[in-house]
This record gives structure tokens, C-alpha cells and sequence, in this order.
């Protein structure tokens, strides 16, 4: 089977609830920072201090360039992923892409102590979620096959969910 990638805004739950829905599909597991911290050796916060976010952007397309390609996968993208014309391409053509759609104030409730994400290291961080959502809201919606409401319910709820819609997706496209 083709991989499942999931994609949304920086807190949307991609990293948490993709592992648990390979837990439960019995598939691998990757979350394309992870790999890319793992190959580095340095954190996403240095990346982008010493590369800037395109260099950021350069490995992280690599990256995915090399993950879609593996079958029986459930990758976690980073949320910037769509911004990259090729990722996007890359990932309708390779997988099953799940886009959790999250309203910008769970977005923010859920991110706002954490200091590994540099592009929310900024004054206001409540607008800079506001401005990035508006932003890739329309890319994320064009590349998913499918799109859930990931704002309520626990990592459990959501992978439910995902299932129940995976579920769905397959026998309309098997459809004659
Ligand atoms: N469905 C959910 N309900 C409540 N909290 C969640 C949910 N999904 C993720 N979280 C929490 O939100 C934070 C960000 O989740 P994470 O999986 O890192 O998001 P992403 O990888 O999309 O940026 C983590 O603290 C995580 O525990
Ligand atoms: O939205 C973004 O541009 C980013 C999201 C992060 O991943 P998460 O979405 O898992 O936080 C990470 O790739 C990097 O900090 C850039
Ligand atoms: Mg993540």
C-alpha cells in the first residue's frame, strides 16, 4: 500500500497522531523532521539559523523526495511542506495525503510553549499562525485527497477519524 502523509499548520497534531495511526495500522513511522534532525545531527531551530528556511526547505524536499518513495508508510510532513510546489506534486502522486485542518487558536493553544519551531519565535505569535494559516489553507486543501476537522477530540479521536475516512476514500475511488 501507498504511504499516508499527513499534513496541516505547526500544531495541527501530524507528529502525535501519525504515530499512533501507524501504531494501529501496523505500518512504519516517519516524521520528516525527525529524519532530517536524525541526518543532520543538529535540531530544526539550527538548521534554520545557520541555513536560513531555504535551506531548510532544500533538505526537507529531499527528504520527502526519499520517504514517499518507501510503501506502508505513515509520514509526518512539517507544516511548511506545501509551500514547495514540487513536495506538493510529490505527495499527491505518492500517497494518500490527509490534511488536519485546526483552527489557528487550538494551533496556537497547542504551540505556544514550545521553542522548537523558529517561525514562531516572534513577538506575536498569535498573528504569525493567523498569516501562515491564511496562507497555506488553500495549498493544504489542494493537495489532500482527504480533509478532516482535527480541532476536537484526543490523538485517538483523530486517528478514528482518519481511518473511518480512509475507509470512505476507498470505496468511492474503487467505485466503477
Ligand atoms: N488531537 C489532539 N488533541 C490535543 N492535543 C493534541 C492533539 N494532537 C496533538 N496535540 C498536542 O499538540 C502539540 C503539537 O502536536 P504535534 O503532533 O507536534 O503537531 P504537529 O506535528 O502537527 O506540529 C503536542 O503537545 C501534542 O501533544
Ligand atoms: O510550518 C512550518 O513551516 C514548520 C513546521 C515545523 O513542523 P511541525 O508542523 O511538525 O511543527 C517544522 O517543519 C519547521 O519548524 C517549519
Ligand atoms: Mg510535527
Amino acid at each position: 500500500m501507498s504511504c499516508l502523509i499527513l499534513i496541516g499548520m505547526m500544531g495541527a497534531g501530524k507528529t502525535t497522531v501519525g504515530k499512533e495511526l501507524a501504531r494501529r495500522r501496523r505500518m512504519r513511522f516517519a516524521d520528516c523532521d525527525q529524519a532530517i534532525v536524525a541526518r543532520t545531527g543538529v535540531s530544526i531551530p539550527t538548521i534554520f539559523e545557520l541555513e536560513g528556511e531555504a535551506g531548510f526547505r532544500r533538505r526537507e524536499t529531499q527528504m520527502i523526495d526519499a520517504l514517499t518513495r518507501e510503501p506502508d508508510l505513515v509520514l509526518a510532513t512539517g507544516g511548511g511542506v506545501v509551500t514547495t510546489p514540487l513536495n506538493r506534486e510529490l505527495m499527491r502522486e505518492r500517497g494518500i495525503v490527509i490534511y488536519l485542518d485546526v483552527p489557528p487558536q487550538v494551533l496556537f493553544e497547542r504551540t505556544r510553549h514550545d521553542r522548537n519551531r523558529p517561525l514562531l519565535q516572534v513577538d506575536n505569535p498569535r498573528q504569525r499562525i493567523e498569516e501562515l494559516h491564511r496562507a497555506r489553507d488553500p495549498l493544504y486543501r489542494e493537495t489532500a485527497h482527504i480533509i478532516l476537522a482535527g480541532g476536537r477530540g484526543n490523538p485517538g479521536n483523530m486517528v478514528r477519524q482518519i481511518e473511518e475516512a480512509l475507509a470512505r476514500y476507498k470505496a468511492d475511488t474503487c467505485r466503477p
